[in-house]
């Protein structure tokens, strides 16, 4: 009797990239693996989508790069032998942008390869699976060459810092309530009178088209911001009614000024009543704005909906102007969690990608054992015009670091100096740490990025 390891093989059509065996290899996938990654996925989120059927996955997954493990060996007792062993572990990543600090005071928008979609089946966490893909995932955005940094939310904090990421930016939310008094400068007040706002419904093509534009414009201008694929500007926003319920769809609020998207609010008002007073709230997806005035135009309609009681706003900053606008943390109600984490996965391309804010020449030795191509020491000259060059050296170096230092530091929004003492590292030459820190800090605290 063959084995059965060899029985899921030849039903599956032998598409595994490497041998079956006890030591699961990495696989690719194609549209026809939805209903064993919907499988996998309901087994590990234990969440499902009412109305989602696993050929929506092609809305959602970016299948060029999304990766699995296959179970090896025989079906097991209580299980059905299907046509294909059952996926163990998989992750995806999309094509996205984020916005770094640029030479000397501006911004910059780098490629980012966004990890998304990781889990492990239940019965095989904790067995190095996860340290497996992360090796495949960060070997392979190497390989294709496309970004030198990669980012990811976590779904737990303790789980990326040991594959060389760190937390670069963090998540403000803000919880305003209606009518909130937004005490903007004069200047601002009065050029956000000339913002015009109107409301659409999504999901519409046009709507998410000119979603995706403001999304874009205002992420040029806003540190930490992260964009989604241009492939993904619909689907993004794919409304599953079933899933919703009674709550309303999404919609969209759009700024204009001289006849340009200037920005958006995408929404969701949630219907409550107390006490026969209306208290609904407006949850935030997001909200971007190329400037100020834009800004205050948008926030002044969300703080603003009849039948509502408060807006819920994420992916802010600790310098955000609505939140001082409005007041301050206190009536503001902020909380704050981690947001990007990021990863240097090219680290002298990464580095000489983003801008800095002074001149230096230090040696920076890299500790980093999962991407050893990163390891050993790098030469940071950075010229008077905020640019800088990278290159391999032997000379003796000025402070090591461990490689989530510089990722951690990358969005501009954490200085070294703060993160050696969390992180690890050594300073050799005194002032070195205070050098690279003031160097690659931003003049304003990055924002929070979306979801994804
Ligand atoms: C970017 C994203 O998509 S985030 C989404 C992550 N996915 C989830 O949270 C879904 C539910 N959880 C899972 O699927 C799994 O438990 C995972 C993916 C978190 C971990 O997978 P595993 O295969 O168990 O991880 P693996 O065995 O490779 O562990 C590697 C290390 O991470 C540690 N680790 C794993 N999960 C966690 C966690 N939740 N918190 C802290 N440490 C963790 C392990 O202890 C191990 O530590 P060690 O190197 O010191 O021994």
């Amino acid at each position: 009797m063959p084995c059965a390891a060899n029985r899921w093989h030849a039903r599956s059509g032998g598409r595994q990239t490497g041998p079956v065996s006890d030591d699961p290899t990495m696989t690719d996938l194609t549209p026809q693996d939805y209903p064993r990654i919907q499988e996998l996925e309901d087994l590990v989120w234990f969440e499902t989508v009412p109305g989602q059927v696993p050929d929506d996955l092609r809305d959602h997954l970016d299948l060029r790069h999304a990766r699995a493990i296959e179970r090896s060996g025989d079906p097991l007792p209580g299980e059905a032998a299907g046509d294909r062993p059952p996926l163990i572990g998989i992750y995806s990543a999309y094509d996205m942008a984020v916005t770094v600090p640029g030479p000397s005071g501006s911004l910059t928008r780098v490629p980012m390869d966004g990890l998304t979609w990781v889990g492990i089946h239940p019965d095989h966490r904790r067995r190095g699976l996860l340290t497996r893909m992360m090796k495949d995932h960060l070997h392979r955005v190497h390989d294709r060459g496309e970004c030198a940094v990669a980012g990811l939310h976590a779904s737990e904090a303790g789980i990326y810092g040991r594959f060389g990421y760190g937390c670069a930016t963090l998540d403000v939310a803000l919880t305003l309530g209606r009518g909130t008094q937004l005490r903007a400068p004069a200047a601002v007040a009065v050029a956000a009178d000339d913002v015009q706002v109107h409301l659409v419904t999504l999901p519409t093509p046009e709507g998410t088209t000119a979603l995706h534009e403001a999304h874009l414009a205002s992420a040029a201008s806003t540190l930490g911001a992260v964009t989604r694929p241009d492939a993904m500007a619909t689907s993004w926003w794919r409304d599953y009614p079933k899933a919703r319920g009674s709550k309303e769809p999404r919609r969209l609020l759009l700024a204009r000024r001289d006849g340009h998207l200037t920005g958006y609010a995408a929404f969701r008002r949630e219907s409550k009543w107390q006490d026969e007073m209306p208290q609904g709230t407006v949850q935030v997806a997001e909200l971007g704005a190329s400037d100020s005035p834009t800004l205050l135009a948008l926030a002044r309609r969300l703080v603003n909906f009849d039948l509502t009681g408060k807006v819920v706003l994420w992916n802010r900053s600790v310098d955000d102007p609505l939140l001082w606008w409005a007041g301050g943390p206190r009536p503001s109600g902020v909380k704050v969690h981690d947001s990007l984490w990021l990863r240097l996965v090219d680290l002298p391309r990464a580095l000489t990608e983003r801008g800095y804010a002074q001149a230096c020449d230090l040696v920076v030795e890299v500790e980093d054992e999962v991407c050893p191509w990163n390891a050993g020491r790098w030469r940071l000259t950075v010229g008077e015009d905020g640019t800088a060059s990278c290159t391999a050296t032997q000379d003796e170096p000025d402070l090591t670091v461990p490689v989530a230092v510089l990722g951690a530091a990358y969005a501009g929004g954490r200085p070294v100096a703060a993160l050696l003492p969390a992180l690890g590292g050594t300073e050799h030459t005194p002032g070195a740490v205070r050098r690279l820190s003031r160097t690659m800090l931003a003049d304003t605290a990055p924002y929070g990025a979306i979801g994804f």
